[in-house]
């Protein structure tokens, strides 16, 4: 569905394209990841106001609780959350098969997390590289690779969620930056591949202009935006 954002018929058109969206995704089963606040939880309150059965996941356990009441409160087919950190490729793997056993296959795979890193001259520290291409990129990959056989069984899709900083060179988010870049080569091959294999799985990368989620300091917020 193309979203077309703008006033009269255009903004009809955004809405006809939204319901016929939502009643796709009743009933659908998917994964959010990274969903404890910021854009995963709201992507889970919308799924849930959809009648999506949700997964939803991070570290933060009592967060997670909170998500998966409120995604219940609006409708939600049903919810349910597995905890723990992406660091660790066994876990990544883990909430896949989570999935598959309470609901029984997958449709949807949203992979959002992402770790926290800073906005600044890049520090030189390339253990935080690796840790975060651990968990911004190699834990999506495993994710991938264990959700794929259900996602073929259910034509289903991989959403991957990037930034503008995975398509264009920004400073002071190095490696950020190099992390999402690494999604782009990594998802835009797979979707070749697939198309190739004749495999009904899509695969959207989803490219985001500076969101404030309340996070950021004030400061560097006025300072992003100028
Ligand atoms: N906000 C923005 O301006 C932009 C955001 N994006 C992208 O959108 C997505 C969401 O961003 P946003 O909502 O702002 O981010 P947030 O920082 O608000 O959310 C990040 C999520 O990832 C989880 N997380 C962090 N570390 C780990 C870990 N080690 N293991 C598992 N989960 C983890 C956090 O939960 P917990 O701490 O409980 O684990 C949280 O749920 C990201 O992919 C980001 O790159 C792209 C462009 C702009
Ligand atoms: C400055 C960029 C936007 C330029 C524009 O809109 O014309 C931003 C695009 C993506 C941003 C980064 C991002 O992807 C996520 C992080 C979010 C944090 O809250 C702040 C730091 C970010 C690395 C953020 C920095 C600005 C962008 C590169």
């Amino acid at each position: 569905t193309a979203v077309f954002l703008g006033q009269g018929r255009e903004f009809a058109r955004c809405r006809v394209g939204m319901l016929v969206w939502a009643e796709m995704l009743k009933g659908k089963r998917v994964i959010v990841t990274g969903a404890s606040t910021g854009i995963g939880e709201q992507m889970a309150y919308h799924l849930a106001r959809m009648g999506a059965h949700v997964l939803v996941t991070a570290r933060t356990e009592a967060r997670l609780q909170k998500v998966i009441t409120r995604c219940l409160e609006l409708g939600a087919a049903s919810a349910q959350y597995v905890s723990g950190s992406m660091e660790d490729e066994a876990f990544a793997e883990h909430v896949v098969k989570e999935a598959e056993v309470v609901l029984g296959g997958l449709d949807m795979l949203i992979l959002n997390h992402v770790g926290n890193s800073y906005f600044n001259y890049f520090d030189g520290d390339v253990g935080h590289v690796q840790k975060l291409l651990k968990i911004n990129f190699l834990s999506y990959v495993a994710m991938t690779v264990s959700a794929l056989p259900r996602l073929k069984d259910s034509g289903g899709s991989i959403v991957v969620v990037s930034s503008m900083a995975g398509k264009v060179g920004f400073p002071f988010t190095a490696p950020y930056s190099a992390t999402k870049f690494a999604l782009d080569g990594f998802f835009s091959s797979l979707r070749q591949e697939l198309a190739i294999q004749k495999a009904d799985v899509s695969i959207t990368l989803c490219i985001l202009g500076f969101i404030d989620t309340g996070k950021t300091s004030a400061m560097w917020t006025l300072l992003i935006r100028n």
